[in-house]
């Protein structure tokens, strides 16, 4: 089944098309990667899927609906999340309080229960910290759940941003650059933990530059050059593509 269906995408910064009418879809379940040089577009379109921009034009359909210039908020309530390329956690908090905030979009209690501590609220609360501390588990963190999350190493607060996204039990996860600034040994774990991920029924798409990670899990790849879509295919029809070997290496390569 198809989860995401991208058509015609565009959007315009003054006179730059930073996406240009770029198609693209994830069936459920699958490992998609978008991939390109510097300033391609890749992080704007996922600003436009997330609902940070609109598009200039085209249309998005996630699990069947139409999510074209709806809210992030309402986006992630779908059951999209995401990571950020600059971490983005808070760091005077505690790990496990990081990923419980990613929780917030399926708790039920309002403010009002928060603030009375009612019993209703005290169970959801108990509950969520389970489900932290096993999401934890997942990734070796879980002896970290007290730390702030300023004192984690780079690798690991990279972790818990994955984490903290897969607490609002995505159906897809977009990860944006997640081996950026990794060594190779966090980027082999990394290749290990988007694979469990995959396996827990979460379906991902994931921009990256380290190709040794994109050819190694993707299921298939999109690559975008200058905001438009030049190839796309299985690792190795992309490894091979003339117009791929072009753009990231130059035309006469
Ligand atoms: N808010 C904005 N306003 C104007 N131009 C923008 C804006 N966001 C992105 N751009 C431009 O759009 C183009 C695509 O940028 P984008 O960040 O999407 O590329 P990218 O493929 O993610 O690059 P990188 O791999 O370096 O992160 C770039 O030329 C960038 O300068």
């Amino acid at each position: 089944m198809i989860l995401l269906e991208v058509k015609n995408i565009s959007k315009q910064f003054g006179g730059l098309k930073a996406v240009d009418n770029v198609d693209l879809y994830v069936r459920e379940g699958e490992i998609v990667s978008l991939i390109g040089p510097n300033g391609a577009g890749k992080t704007t379109f996922f600003n436009i899927l997330t609902g940070l921009y609109s598009p200039t034009s085209g249309s998005i359909h996630f699990d069947g609906i139409q999510i074209d210039g709806q809210s992030p908020e309402k986006v992630t309530t779908l059951g999209m999340a995401r990571t950020f390329q600059n971490i983005r956690l808070f760091p005077n908090m505690s790990v496990l309080e990081n990923v419980m905030l990613g929780m917030h979009s399926k708790t039920k209690n309002g403010i009002l229960a928060s603030i009375l501590r009612t019993k209703a609220f005290q169970k959801e609360e108990k509950r969520s910290r389970e489900k932290a501390i096993e999401l934890l588990t997942a990734v070796g963190l879980e002896e970290k759940y007290d730390e702030d999350a300023k004192n984690l190493s780079y690798g690991e607060q990279r972790r818990l941003e994955i984490i903290r996204a897969l607490a609002s039990e995505p159906k897809l996860l977009l990860l944006d650059e997640p081996a950026a600034g990794m060594n190779p040994q966090e980027t082999c774990d990394l290749n290990g933990y988007i694979s469990q991920i995959r396996n827990t029924g979460v379906t991902v798409l994931l921009i990256e530059h380290d190709m040794k990670l994109v050819m190694n899990i993707s299921d298939r790849i999109y690559v975008l050059d200058h905001g438009a879509k030049i190839a796309e295919g299985t690792p190795l029809e992309i490894r091979t593509n003339r117009n791929v070997i072009e753009a990231y290496l130059g035309k006469g390569a």
